[in-house]
């Protein structure tokens, strides 16, 4: 039979627990960002990367905005070769399409798993957050003296306080969408946000999320010198709708497309949608993506204007690979990617 606890056994376990959980100091914001400092001229190129963002996705640029990438960074070698790659390309195509790099520090995991570069950068289980903004803001570094625009997801509501001067574009995931937490941080961002629709398919929660991010906020948070603060925010008018499926069904057929922008329309925000061409709407197989793309830049030469953009996961090698001691260069340890060669072609067809 169980027994009630008492008082004192309920504080010992607290106390134990509290003993359990370990902290270790990391640098704040504000020292990372002087010991790896970003350029005038390079800020005021991502300033601009911004507005071209921007401009594309209210409809005020006729090109389409492309997000690839891998599906997350393992190995700073092969994102560096992939976007060498990519800024050729990017460079190619600059009249039909902005082009900008998927850098996924942050992975949200369905349960449990390696969760990027950033919180365990040598892939030990161990977990050196330390280390992960040291290499992750030197590798963004890296791709901005490249002149390529940096997309990431913003998952820890802390990590953009040490990276996000570097970035372009930012997404929150499908698993987040729906989280107060991410919505506060994203009206403070001064950069356009594309939210995905929920993971079970749902767009509702992602247009609410472009609402609540639109208005300023007062919430709690830690200021860029590491102290507690109550941050305010003055609200976020660039945010989007990022149609990525789910549960199993896709979304980026002309009906979902249009129902998507009914919904939109009805809620009074920015009436664009981006399509993501992997995740549910791939069902995770890396290569629809490119009969997903087609399909969606043919609804676009047909008419719909409102499609602003696409999403890629692309890395050197097609496929993916779980972690090993001889892993494959350039393949995703998360979800499939398209290969290299596939990726220039898909583009340079569409
Ligand atoms: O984009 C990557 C994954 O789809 C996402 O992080 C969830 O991954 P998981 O279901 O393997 O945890
Ligand atoms: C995790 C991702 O996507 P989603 O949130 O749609 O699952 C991603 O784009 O890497």
């Amino acid at each position: 039979m169980n027994m009630p606890l008492s008082a004192e056994t309920l504080d010992s376990q607290q106390l134990s627990r509290c003993q359990n959980r370990q902290e270790t100091r990391l640098p704040t914001a504000l020292e990372l960002r002087a010991q790896f400092p970003v350029s005038e001229a390079a800020t005021r190129r991502i300033a601009g990367y911004r507005e071209q963002v921007r401009q594309v996705l209210h409809g005020e640029d006729d090109r389409v905005l492309i997000v690839m990438g891998p599906c997350s960074i393992h190995d700073e070698d092969a994102a560096l070769d992939y976007a060498r790659r990519l800024k050729a390309l990017a460079d190619e195509v600059s009249d039909r399409f902005l082009i900008v790099m998927r850098a996924y520090l942050e992975k949200p995991r369905t349960t449990v798993g390696w969760k990027g570069l950033l919180y365990d950068p040598e892939r030990t289980g161990d977990g050196n957050l330390k280390l992960g903004l040291e290499r992750s803001r030197r590798l963004l570094l890296a791709l901005t003296d490249l002149g390529l625009p940096v997309a990431t997801e913003a998952l820890s509501p802390f990590m953009m306080d040490y990276l996000g001067d570097l970035v372009s574009w930012t997404a929150i995931g499908a698993r987040t969408t729906e989280s107060q937490i991410h919505r506060e941080m994203v009206s403070g961002l001064p950069m356009p946000v594309g939210f995905k629709n929920g993971t079970d398919g749902g767009t509702a929660v992602a247009i609410n999320a472009m609402k609540s991010g639109a208005h300023p906020h007062h919430h709690m948070g830690i200021s860029h010198c590491g102290s507690p603060a109550m941050i305010s925010t003055p609200g976020n008018p660039d945010t989007h709708l990022v149609l990525r499926g789910g549960r199993g069904m896709t979304n980026y057929d002309e009906l979902s497309i249009a129902r998507a922008l009914e919904e939109l329309e009805l809620a009074g925000v920015n009436r664009a949608v981006m399509v993501d061409c992997s995740h549910d709407n791939a069902r995770k197989q890396a290569e629809r993506q490119m009969e997903i793309a087609r399909d969606v830049m043919a609804q676009r030469r047909a008419g719909n204007d409102a499609i602003r953009g696409l999403m890629l996961e692309s890395f050197l090698v097609f496929g993916r690979q779980d972690d090993s001691d001889e892993l494959i260069y350039g393949c995703s340890l998360t979800d499939p990617c398209l290969g290299w060669e596939q990726t220039e072609a898909l583009i340079r067809s569409l």
